[in-house]
């Protein structure tokens, strides 16, 4: 059994309201996203577009839900522009962060990104870095990741589709070129089952560096449709790419049974972006919320 004190639950705002396509979920207020949320059983949430920007503001409505913020993503852009441009940015969101009581920050590294082009088939371009890019990215995040903890925050890594550290190869470089003092994993379920490399390998050989998990389910036929149709990541989004745990074709039970047995200590978040009109995002959380249970005990 997972240790309550130790492992939390949460879930992202994408599925109510999607920051990479707005028009999907505009209907939904703020308000409906998190009391949905607490309503399906989770304590978690990362930050939406509809989220209040003062900390105060947004405290007080998460405070009443008993919800807490686990987690933001942050673009870093480090292959691309001055260093010094991604640190400021970076040190406002890990203040924001820190106002919250986060005590984890989610970093993708957005140069060179194709994951926000519409029209860009998102299995035939993605940029592959060359050695200086690997230099700045690598120097870059383990100089971000020692600011981070200054604030009490850990720098977790975001693998993502579309993106220069995608597949298992630029995972491994990451991990082995960066300090694992200062840059640790977020570990994404879908994002490592839709460019085919199998998410259970990738929890047994990286438990030792992941310190934030997004479980995100795929629909397999819906990906090999992006494949053959030469769609985007986000063209896929629309389609039903993802769905919550369970609902999909990864396998979770060894998933989990990893992270147990190696004592894992904080959020698994529910991250399952798909088309609000098409899948009830409450729907869609309780049903997450249930299988977690059922797999896991939480
Ligand atoms: O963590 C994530 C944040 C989203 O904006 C992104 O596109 C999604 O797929 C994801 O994994
Ligand atoms: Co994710």
């Amino acid at each position: 059994m997972f240790d309550k004190n130790k492992v939390k639950l949460g879930i992202a705002p994408i599925a109510w309201t999607n920051d990479d396509l707005p028009d999907l979920g505009k209907e939904n207020t703020f308000e409906q996203c998190v009391s949905e949320m607490a309503l399906a059983g989770f304590t978690g949430s990362e930050i939406g577009n509809k989220y209040p920007k003062d900390p105060a503001v947004l405290k007080k409505a998460l405070d009443m839900r008993g919800i807490q913020i686990c987690n933001a993503w942050f673009s870093s852009f480090l292959t691309t522009k001055p260093y010094e441009e991604t640190e400021k940015d970076f040190l406002e969101h890990v203040q924001f962060l820190q106002a919250m009581g986060a005590k984890i920050v989610g970093v993708s590294e957005q140069g060179h990104s194709i994951q926000g082009m519409q029209d860009t088939p998102i299995f035939e371009q993605k940029y592959v870095m060359i050695e200086e890019e690997w230099r700045l990215l690598t120097e870059g995040l383990n100089k971000l990741g020692k600011l981070a903890l200054e604030y009490g925050i850990s720098l977790t890594f975001h693998h993502h589709m579309g993106t220069v550290v995608q597949n298992a190869d630029e995972v491994e470089r990451l991990m082995q070129e960066t300090d694992p003092q200062y840059v640790s994993l977020l570990y994404d379920t879908g994002h490592f089952a839709y460019c085919n490399v199998n998410p259970l390998e990738m929890v047994k050989k990286y438990i030792g560096r992941i310190k934030h998990v997004h479980l995100k389910d795929i629909r397999q036929d819906v990906v090999d449709k992006v494949k053959e149709e030469h769609l985007s990541f986000l063209e896929g989004v629309r389609l039903g790419t993802f769905t919550v745990p369970g609902d999909g074709c990864i396998s979770f039970d060894e998933i989990f049974a990893v992270l147990k047995d190696h004592d894992y200590k904080g959020y698994m978040l529910v991250e399952a972006e798909q088309d609000p009109a098409k899948a009830n995002p409450l729907e869609y959380a309780i049903k997450a919320r249930t299988y977690i249970k059922e797999k896991t005990g939480l």
